[in-house]
């Protein structure tokens, strides 16, 4: 079983403007509000895959009722613990004529230590081939170790764990060997405080989360697809043509895509191609992708060895 955490969901509020101009009042063409958050998002892929997941998280308030209830409708196992403060709701405004996307994201719900204890007694159930994916922003009081004491905490009930972070949080966890890590290119460049000049400068950073113990690290680049890095070879997806309408949830749909396909194939290079689908499927929609999408996109990517 795919567990996914995602401690901060969310009620994604995404807004469709022609143009959007701060400090004036601005429409909307359309809007429309989904359930959010990061390890959501993997769950709603790995659904439109046919894998079975079981996502957890910290859910509370009217917004968090109005949240269960967009979720319903994508008929996931959800395992959610209750807390007594209101689900957060992020703005995503797409300003089609500017070719913006620009998203406000809030800092969601206290969680108190009972709540948090909780939460820690779900994961009981996590054993031995199961895969925890945990991913996305931490609630303000949650402490900063939460994914690393839980990294620790699976895999001595023999399970695997995929981390989707950023900075010091992800370096920590790295010794412990998680499945895949997904970096875009600009995170990894602030990991290392470097910039990039080339695709090679880019698999040679990404080199260096694989010797600090990453089994499998891909490097999402948006519009310019993404890289797969292994030990001896590095692999390039392309970035098919087609017309982005929203691209939150990209890289959560490539992560979906990766760890999904992986658990059945256990092949590095068929994971990247399904994953390069699900997140450019997911840049085509205005929601997380659909499977028509994905398989139609999946015909459109080319892996490309690299070295
Ligand atoms: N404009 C685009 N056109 C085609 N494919 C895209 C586009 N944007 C994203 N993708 C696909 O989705 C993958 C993940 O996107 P991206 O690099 O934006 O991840 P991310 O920064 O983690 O995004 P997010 O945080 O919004 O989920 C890319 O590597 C690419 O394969
Ligand atoms: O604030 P976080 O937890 O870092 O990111 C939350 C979020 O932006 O991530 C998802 C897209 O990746 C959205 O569904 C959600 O709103």
């Amino acid at each position: 079983m795919i567990y996914t955490i995602t401690a901060n969901p969310s009620i994604d509020y995404v807004l469709q403007l022609t143009t959007l101009t701060l400090g004036e009042v601005n429409r909307t063409v359309s809007d429309v509000k989904l359930p959010g958050g990061k390890g959501i998002n993997v769950s709603r892929i790995l659904k439109e895959l046919e894998i079975d997941s079981t996502a957890l998280g910290f859910v509370g308030g009217a917004t968090g009722k109005m949240f269960e209830n967009l979720l319903s409708k994508h008929d996931l196992k959800t395992s959610f613990t209750q807390v007594s403060e209101d689900t957060r709701i992020n703005v995503k405004v797409n300003a089609v004529k500017q070719d913006e996307e620009t998203e406000i994201n809030g800092t969601g719900p206290d969680i108190s230590d009972q709540e948090k204890d909780e939460f820690i007694k779900q994961l009981k159930k996590v054993g031995n081939g199961d895969v925890v994916v945990m991913s996305g922003s931490l609630p303000k009081k949650i402490s900063e170790t939460f994914y690393l004491d839980i990294a620790e905490m699976i895999q001595k009930q023999g399970a695997d764990f995929v981390i989707d972070t950023t900075g010091q949080a992800l370096l920590d966890t790295l010794p412990l060997n998680p499945l895949v890590v997904k970096p875009n290119h600009h995170e990894l460049a602030e990991l290392f405080n470097t910039t990039f000049k080339d695709n090679q400068d880019i698999i040679d950073n990404a080199r260096k989360l694989l010797d600090k113990g990453a089994k499998h690290v891909l490097v999402s680049m948006a519009g310019d697809g993404a890289l797969l890095v292994t030990k001896d070879h590095a692999y390039h997806a392309n970035a098919p043509k087609g017309t982005v309408i929203n691209s939150v949830g990209a890289g959560d749909s490539m992560i979906a895509g990766f760890v999904g396909t992986f658990m059945k194939t256990n092949d590095a290079i068929e994971s990247f191609h399904m994953g390069a689908a699900c997140g450019s499927a997911t840049a085509f929609s205005q929601d997380i992708a659909v499977k028509e999408k994905i398989n139609e996109v999946y015909q459109d990517i080319s892996i490309k060895e690299l070295s």
